[in-house]
């Protein structure tokens, strides 16, 4: 990260913001002000990061170049309107679930520089991915520094259509999640299967582990590698007959990322 950044504003420092942070620190950061109220937060102050309980506690003349909303959706009506003062220059970077840009800029400004953004918590370790649109009053040097700031956690696409971002806040925002339960099935199952908990746990999550540093590692199709450890007629083609049968896994999964698109449009305003 460049070290001509400007100082940042995090409001909210919980499990989302404490990820970007990481992020952040990782790369090196020039200084960050988390805004929290919660005791917890006070964790996260360290070199260049300070932390203070509410917008009444930031300095006199703090002017930050970005402010990071990392509250939850329903308390930014709350929350957000304590920060239009910094409209005048910050690009306010969103990611909050279903919040659109109209509803943010209506709390902060409808000149408001406003970036929505979906990340994920992978962001913690720099592999997450974040899906971004730019709302029309963002000026070619904030979206540049929002890209630099959520490129600092893992991977960034940007995309014209705000509509994208409720099917992205689904798939990948939510996806780490999917992925969590994948790892609590297949530990349940071998403790199911009388294995011990160790080998158990130990097997679900390098697992999981492997195959994600595989599919990185490789240029095939996750179909491809997928079917290269499927045997015809051996012990995983028998496990995904019954994973794949009908009603069973896609057809779940597929209404259940349906389910939380619609969630994601429920909390637009
Ligand atoms: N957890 C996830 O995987 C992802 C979450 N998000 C979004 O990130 C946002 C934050 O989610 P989480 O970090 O999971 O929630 P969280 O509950 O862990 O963090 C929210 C933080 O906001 C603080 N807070 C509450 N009121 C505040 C106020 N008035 N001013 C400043 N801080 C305040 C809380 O003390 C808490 O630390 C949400 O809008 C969510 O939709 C986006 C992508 C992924
Ligand atoms: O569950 C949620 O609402 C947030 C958005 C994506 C991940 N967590």
């Amino acid at each position: 990260m460049s070290n001509t950044l400007p100082s940042l504003l995090l409001v909210g420092g919980g499990r989302m913001g404490s990820a970007l942070l990481a992020g952040w620190r990782e790369r090196g950061l020039s200084s960050v002000l988390v805004v929290d109220p919660s005791p917890a937060a006070a964790a996260l102050a360290g070199p260049n990061v300070t932390v203070v309980a509410s917008a009444a506690d930031i300095p006199h003349g703090f002017a930050p170049g970005a402010v990071i909303l990392a509250v939850k959706p329903q308390m930014a009506a709350q929350a957000l309107p304590a920060y239009a003062r910094f409209g005048g220059h910050a690009v306010f970077i969103s990611i909050m679930a279903g919040k659109t840009l109209n509803a943010i800029a209506a709390m902060l400004g409808v000149k408001a520089a406003v970036v929505r953004a979906m990340p994920n918590t992978p962001a913690a370790v720099r592999q997450g991915i974040t899906v971004a649109v730019a709302g029309s009053h963002v000026t070619p040097a904030q979206k540049t520094l929002a890209d630099e700031l959520l490129a600092a956690t893992g991977l960034i696409s940007w995309v014209e259509s705000e509509a994208m971002l409720d099917p992205v806040t689904a798939i990948s925002g939510g996806g780490p999640a999917y992925v969590f339960l994948l790892a609590e099935l297949m530990e349940q199952a071998g403790l199911d299967q009388g294995l011990p908990p160790a080998l158990a746990r130990q097997m679900a999550r390098q697992t999981l582990i492997g195959s994600a540093a595989l599919l990185a590692a490789s240029d095939e199709d996750a179909a491809a590698l997928r079917i290269a450890v499927t045997s015809p007629g051996g012990t995983t083609e028998r496990a995904l007959a019954v994973l794949r049968a009908d009603d069973a896994w896609p057809e779940t999964f597929a209404k259940a990322i349906q389910a939380a698109t619609e969630r994601s449009r429920e909390l637009s305003s």
